[in-house]
């Protein structure tokens, strides 16, 4: 599973940076299949262009794109079991637009700060202009190969799994906060978001991702029905490019995740009262 295990133990458990750290390893393999999925497939613009498809806009009145329209069919499910009220899941789709669970909320430990970030509209972007144009190459610019149903339910799947990786950079500075909440306070209330990008910037920690995550892409786009004994050739026919999921990460991921992290410490002294600031101030580092 890639859940973070939000019901035993207490938050402080729950968000050790070893914890963290090993979800964002597995949502890695997550990502890459998911990636490889996706690129079997054309590129299929007009899945990415709002009105592109006159069906949808005669039967549902839908007048966004076609990859729009369902997220929103999808989430509007997901949102019945309650997927929107964990922590780690944020919605593409507007709340507003989406049913009330069936189910009774869970009660969740206290994790986070309130905040209200949500960087899917960037996700969304990113992927529409830059991933899904790059893993298709292959096929060529314009190619479409009428598959609006099965790209899109591989878009929705990739997309889901990088917006949760993303927005976990918000459990990553919550426990990066608490460890040393002295360092961060100065440069929240000063706004200075280039010191906080750096407190949170772990250069060793991104430098061995990169490695791991080439090798993932590497090991699990190779065709196994190829001989081992042909390496070379497993790799020539990889179903996907090392460089670009490397990129991917590189270019993207990364970058937003710190974003996302230094904009829920803008956050996180909001609401607080003058004196659990100052006994924050006061903690010595863990
Ligand atoms: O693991 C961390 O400490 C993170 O903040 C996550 C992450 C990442 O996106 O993978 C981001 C910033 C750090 O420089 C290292 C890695």
């Amino acid at each position: 599973m890639h859940t973070l295990d939000l019901h035993s133990g207490t938050s402080d458990d729950i968000l050790s940076l070893d914890n963290i750290r090993s979800v964002l390893q597995r949502l890695e393999d997550t990502i890459v299949f998911q990636l490889i999925e996706r690129a079997q497939f054309a590129r299929n613009q007009k899945m990415y262009e709002p009105l592109a498809f006159k069906e949808l806009e005669e039967k549902e009145g839908w007048k966004g794109t076609w990859v729009e329209w369902f997220l929103k069919e999808t989430e509007s499910s997901h949102a019945k079991l309650r997927r929107f009220e964990a922590p780690d899941e944020y919605p593409f789709t507007d709340l507003k637009q989406l049913p009330k669970p069936i189910l009774a909320s869970v009660e969740y430990p206290p994790l986070l700060h309130p905040h209200n970030i949500n960087v899917n509209n960037k996700i969304l972007d990113y992927y529409t202009k830059q991933i899904v144009p790059n893993i298709t190459k292959k096929f060529g610019e314009d190619s479409d190969d009428g598959h609006y149903g099965s790209a899109a339910i591989r878009d929705v799947e990739v997309l889901s799994a990088l917006s949760r990786r993303i927005h976990f950079g918000m459990f990553v500075s919550e426990s990066k906060f608490r460890s040393d909440p002295a360092s961060f306070i100065p440069n929240i209330h000063s706004k200075n978001r280039e010191a906080l990008a750096a407190l949170i910037t772990k250069p060793a920690v991104e430098a061995a991702l990169l490695i791991r995550l080439a090798e993932k892409a590497r090991v699990y786009g190779q065709d196994m029905n190829r001989p081992a004994s042909k390496d070379d050739e497993r790799e020539r026919e990889a179903k996907i490019e090392v460089e670009e999921v490397v990129k991917i990460y590189k270019t993207f991921v990364i970058p937003l995740t710190k974003e996302v992290e230094v904009d829920y410490l803008l956050t996180r002294l909001q609401g607080l009262s003058p004196e659990e600031v100052q006994r924050l101030s006061n903690q010595p580092p863990n």
